[in-house]
């Protein structure tokens, strides 16, 4: 196995006009499962294309190991590559299918029966190793051309075009454990493309996030949640996506409107006074009731936070969802589902210390650091609700919930966060993140 190394890699269809790949410097590491999530058209397909040499790239130069592969057709690279849609030859058995890129590279017969029935264990086709091919459903057909793509031992990398378009949902779970199984028992480099954030992050070692033909970051699925580089990350992965909220820097100091709402921590050094955008993820949105309190994890003195309006509430079954405005702007919070917050009480959100950031251009530039110093006090006019006056912490002031699978709040009145901002139609994000979207899509 070798490490693919892209050097100034781009693309251009018409000639130079735009550009489905911008100059891309980048290194597959061999071994690794990674998985390749953009939203629709923003250069996955080219890419892996012009990693097997299905396309030449308008500029740059491609390395298998210390090998040069520039010009190299596809056949001479030792590359798997599965498609969206199923391509088998149809006359032949499934045997034969899966046996082709073996007997075609001279393995010797028991190699290739073993290999064959090794694979066909693994994707579940052994009942179906004898049927003509054409005779499968797509969804089967797929698994076979699956199961071809990683019947060989030495192929340099498989790249799988989002594979599992054609197969039914309920299957869709077990292959992409299947496929993470094998990975483990091969050790092949997989290059995973797809458009759905769940079966990249279930998937994969290593996400690569393709934004405009762009690579905007690229980690651990964690990584990507807990510190996402770019706004784009921020609100393509997570349910909902990250807040963002324009802010100001003065003095060093972050405000929203007028309040200020922590400091602001360049990664390089001080940041320049001016516009920034926070983004904060729901799950780091901590619903207070504005009094003076300490931060439970640290101790900390904090200031209250932001003042909002709740705008509705959503219950999704595991969370609760709140959704607020404040100064304009949508936010939400994602709450126990044993919280109880009203429609129109007005809280304040306290963003977790750490996980609120600070990006310019779409970047991310810094870290919201917590105010020094006595807390804030909560504006005059601040509506107390009950519980209230517990100045425990984030949660303090939080009651149960009487009605709970409840809307509390007509759609209508309802505020998206990302309004403008997903670019990806819902109907691409087809499956439910387990015990994370259970109720209404995208919220
Ligand atoms: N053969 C082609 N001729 C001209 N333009 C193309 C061609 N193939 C792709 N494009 C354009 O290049 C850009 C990137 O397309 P590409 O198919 O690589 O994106 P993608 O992320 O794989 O999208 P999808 O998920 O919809 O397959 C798009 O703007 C697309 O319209």
């Amino acid at each position: 196995m070798a490490d693919i190394r892209l050097e100034g890699v781009s693309h251009s269809y018409d000639g130079g006009r735009t550009w489905a790949l911008k100059p891309m410097t980048w290194t597959w590491r061999s071994d690794r499962a990674y998985a390749l999530l953009g939203p629709s058209g923003c250069g996955k397909t080219t890419l892996l294309n012009i990693i097997s040499g299905l396309i030449s790239p308008t500029t740059g130069r491609i390395w298998l190991g210390d090998r040069e592969v520039t010009a190299v057709p596809t056949a001479g690279r030792n590359i798997a590559q599965v498609f969206q849609f199923p391509v088998l030859y149809e006359q032949m058995s499934v045997y034969d299918n899966l046996a082709f890129p073996l007997r075609n590279r001279g393995y010797p017969r028991a190699e290739v029966d073993r290999r064959v029935r090794t694979v066909s264990r693994m994707l579940g086709l052994d009942g179906h190793l004898g049927h003509r091919s054409r005779r499968l459903d797509p969804g089967r057909q797929q698994i076979v051309c699956v199961g071809r793509g990683l019947v060989r031992p030495d192929v340099a990398a498989v790249l799988l075009d989002e594979p599992l378009t054609v197969i039914d949902p309920a299957l869709k779970w077990t292959l992409r454990s299947k496929l993470k199984e094998i990975h483990r028992d091969t050790g092949h480099t997989l290059i995973y493309v797809t458009h759905d954030q769940t079966e990249a992050l279930t998937f994969a070692d290593e996400v690569v996030v393709l934004k405009d033909g762009e690579i905007v970051q690229a980690g651990e699925p964690t990584e990507l949640f807990l510190t996402p580089a770019h706004e784009f990350v921020g609100h393509f992965i997570g349910s909902p996506g990250m807040n963002v909220v324009p802010a100001e820097i003065a003095g060093g100091v972050v405000r929203i409107g007028g309040t200020a709402v922590g400091r602001a921590a360049g990664e390089n050094g001080d940041l320049p006074p001016g516009p920034v955008r926070i983004g904060v993820r729901p799950e780091f949105v901590r619903i207070a009731d504005g009094r003076d309190a300490a931060d439970r994890n640290t101790g900390a003195r904090a200031a209250p936070g932001l003042r909002v309006r709740i705008t509705g509430v959503d219950r999704m079954g595991s969370y609760h969802l709140v959704h607020a405005r404040a100064d304009g702007h949508a936010l939400v919070s994602k709450t126990d589902p044993g919280s109880r917050h009203d429609p129109g009480a007005a809280v304040f959100f306290r963003f977790d210390p750490g996980r609120a950031f600070l990006f310019r251009d779409e970047v991310r530039c810094g870290t919201l650091a917590p105010l020094d110093g006595p807390a804030e006090r909560p504006p005059e006019g601040l509506r107390e609700g009950p519980g209230e006056g517990r100045g425990e912490g984030p949660e303090a002031g939080l009651r149960e919930e009487p009605h709970a699978g409840h809307r509390e709040e007509p759609r209508a009145h309802r505020e998206e966060p990302h309004a403008g901002h997903r670019e990806e139609p819902r109907a691409h994000r087809e499956e439910p993140r387990e015990g994370h979207r259970e109720g209404r899509e995208g919220a």
